[in-house]
């Protein structure tokens, strides 16, 4: 039993699409689902690394009846989102999924006068449509043949608050949680059970990626965040699933940020939330103080690397 007595979710014998299922979050989340006996079908673009992780699942199998199916799309378009759907659908009896968990996506931050307009539009590809696309098409289809599934996004630390460097990622993170808020209400006509989590930063092949070009004010930061690997966020993620929290959050800091953004967004118990949001008063500030002092001083080194790059006239 969880909150008011709803029962907890069972992922035993469900069927759940997990998108970005090839490594990182995403297949940490999926191992964990097939040890606790769900059928996974996971979706990603590259296939050695989907034969990978389907390898990787078949080692903590704990039935002989549990399918599991991979299947190669990019999610960024409607089409293609669309497309993923219908072939994992077909690949498991013609059933809708249970459980759609929207792990795909990645961000490539880096000053914004430095960014392309390809790079703001990938952005919010990566970041949001990546996600939506797909919640769209399974609503639909989830309406259509009267499933009462559920739904959970992937926002990031990033979709409550931002950092200097996050220009092209932090709005679209942003953009999920009016997303999943608009959801939570609207899918309610069909039972469908909407949710997000909000991950602080993971030690994934997507981390090493981002670090590529990100500069180096927001990777120290970044350091008062210490970091989940893939494996404890996959399980504080599905722990709030079970739970039917609306958001869903896996470390204290986020957790803050989550209470003193709640607006209307369901929270916790609400003692413990303005607990958390008196906090936030008093920390954020001086936090905030903090990082203006920090940027402020790295408007000299700033100089040069926009000189270097041929930037400044
Ligand atoms: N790592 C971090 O610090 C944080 C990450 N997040 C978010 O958590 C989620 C998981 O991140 P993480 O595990 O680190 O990332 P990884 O890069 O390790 O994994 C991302 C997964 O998404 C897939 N994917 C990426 N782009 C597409 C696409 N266009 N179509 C289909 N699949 C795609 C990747 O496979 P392939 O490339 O083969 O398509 C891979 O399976 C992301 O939404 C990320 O934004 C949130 C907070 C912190
Ligand atoms: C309460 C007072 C203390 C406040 C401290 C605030 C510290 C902020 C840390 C920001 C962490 C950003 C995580 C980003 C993860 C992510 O989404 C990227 N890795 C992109 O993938």
């Amino acid at each position: 039993m969880s909150c008011f007595g709803k029962r907890t979710w069972d992922p035993k014998g469900k069927h759940c699409y997990v998108t970005g299922g090839s490594t990182g979050l995403g297949l940490a989340l999926s191992t964990l689902l097939v040890q606790q006996g769900a059928d996974v079908s996971i979706v990603a673009r590259n296939e050695k690394n989907l034969k990978a992780a389907i390898e990787k699942l078949e080692t903590v199998r704990q039935s002989k009846d549990q399918k599991f199916a991979y299947y190669s799309y990019s999610l960024t378009s409607a089409r293609e989102s669309q497309e993923a759907l219908q072939a994992v659908i077909a690949g498991h009896n013609g059933e809708t999924p249970d459980g759609v968990f929207l792990c795909a996506g990645g961000s490539k931050p880096k000053f914004f006068v430095e960014m392309s307009g390809e790079e703001l539009v990938q952005g919010m590809d990566m970041g949001y449509w990546v996600q939506a696309w797909t919640a769209w098409a399974a609503s639909k289809e989830m309406a259509r043949t009267r499933k009462k599934g559920k739904i959970c996004f992937v926002s990031s630390t990033l979709g409550y608050m931002s950092l200097i460097g996050y220009a092209s990622y932090s709005p679209a993170k942003h953009a999920l949680r009016g997303l999943a808020d608009t959801l939570r209400f609207e899918l309610q006509l069909y039972n469908i059970d909407v949710q997000i989590f909000f991950p602080c930063t993971m030690y994934t092949p997507g981390y090493e990626e981002e670090n590529k070009t990100k500069p180096k004010i927001t990777l120290k930061l970044e350091e008062s965040d210490s970091g989940l690997t893939a494996e404890q966020a996959a399980h504080a993620m599905l722990a709030g699933i079970k739970d039917h929290h609306s958001h869903i959050t896996g470390d204290w800091i986020t957790t803050v940020f989550r209470a003193s953004t709640k607006g209307a967004s369901p929270g916790r118990f609400f003692l413990k939330d303005w607990a958390l949001n008196i906090f936030g008063c008093i920390a954020l500030p001086i936090w905030r103080m903090t990082v203006d002092r920090e940027i402020n001083g790295h408007v000299a080194e700033h100089e040069t690397y926009l000189e270097e790059r041929g930037l400044r006239a």
